[in-house]
């Protein structure tokens, strides 16, 4: 198949230049995800979601990805259940995507790559008193994976493109009011789970993965206005917001397991 892009963080961001892996990382992020290799786990219970379209807060370009930030201050957007013990709150969820569609998902299935990937960043009141410390604890965080792949027209997603150009550059915001991100979620339950780490820097081993088996339909136009989006500021010489994914990790002595047979 298609060789994977080649990484284009070091000439393309300065946040990459380093392309630093947490030295002597053991379980770092994103992984190829085996299907034969991976474990059913008949104790893992179906994922719970919960999330309030009122806490929504503002979209805004961070250099790297657009991202949907959350108000995080109670218990009003949750998930629970599936391989987790207790809680853990919505802060935000962004998306990674490749210059063309032939990559640009961060994991892969049996070497199967998508054309983006939504990533949903929540993380533990229970042990944590804020998402930045979260950050730094084991296990502080869970982030649901969802793959998008090319089909048909996401009417959900279109409320989110269209306020895109309003963030083109970076360190732009727009306000966004009312969105239920469980619109992104695909119906099927079956998901894959396993300790990781964040993709971007600081890289921190912090993070339960849940990867949904089931990507969700969008349209040409819908990935392409990703696309349109800049890395760089107002004023600076423009590099379009492309190929916004880290390259696979080594799984190391780690084992996926899958809520499904
Ligand atoms: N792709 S992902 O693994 O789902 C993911 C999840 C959460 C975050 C995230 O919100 N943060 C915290 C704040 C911002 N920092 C910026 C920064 C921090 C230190 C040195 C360089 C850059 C990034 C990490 C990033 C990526
Ligand atoms: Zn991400």
């Amino acid at each position: 198949g298609l060789q994977r892009a080649p990484c284009r963080y070091a000439d393309l961001h300065p946040l990459w230049q380093s392309e630093l892996s947490v030295s002597g990382g053991t379980r770092q992020s994103p992984i190829n995800i085996q299907w034969r290799d991976s474990v059913y786990d008949p104790h893992l219970k179906p994922l719970k979601i919960h999330y309030d379209p009122t806490t929504c807060l503002y979209i805004w370009n961070n250099g790297y990805s657009f991202q949907v930030e959350f108000d995080d201050s109670a218990d009003k957007s949750v998930i629970m259940g599936g391989p987790l013990e207790n809680h853990y709150r919505l802060k935000q969820f962004h998306f990674h995507w490749g210059a063309i569609n032939e990559w640009g998902s961060e994991h892969m299935v049996d070497s199967k790559v998508y054309p983006a990937e939504l990533h949903l960043v929540h993380w533990n009141p229970v042990t944590s008193t804020s998402f930045e410390e979260a950050i730094m604890e084991n296990n502080g965080l869970v982030v649901i994976g969802v793959f998008l792949k090319l089909g048909a027209h996401h009417a959900g997603l279109q409320k989110l493109v269209d306020a895109l150009p309003a963030v083109k550059h970076k360190d732009t915001i727009v306000e966004f009011d009312v969105f239920d991100p469980s619109c992104l979620m695909p119906s099927c339950p079956d998901y894959w789970t396993y300790d990781g780490s964040l993709t971007t820097p600081p890289l921190t081993e912090s993070v339960t993965w849940i990867i949904k088996k089931t990507p969700i339909e969008v349209d040409q136009n819908q990935l392409e206005e990703f696309r349109m989006l800049l890395f760089t500021s107002a004023g600076e010489e423009e590099k379009r917001m492309v190929d916004n994914f880290r390259p696979l990790q080594p799984l190391m002595n780690r084992t996926v397991r899958s809520s499904f047979r």
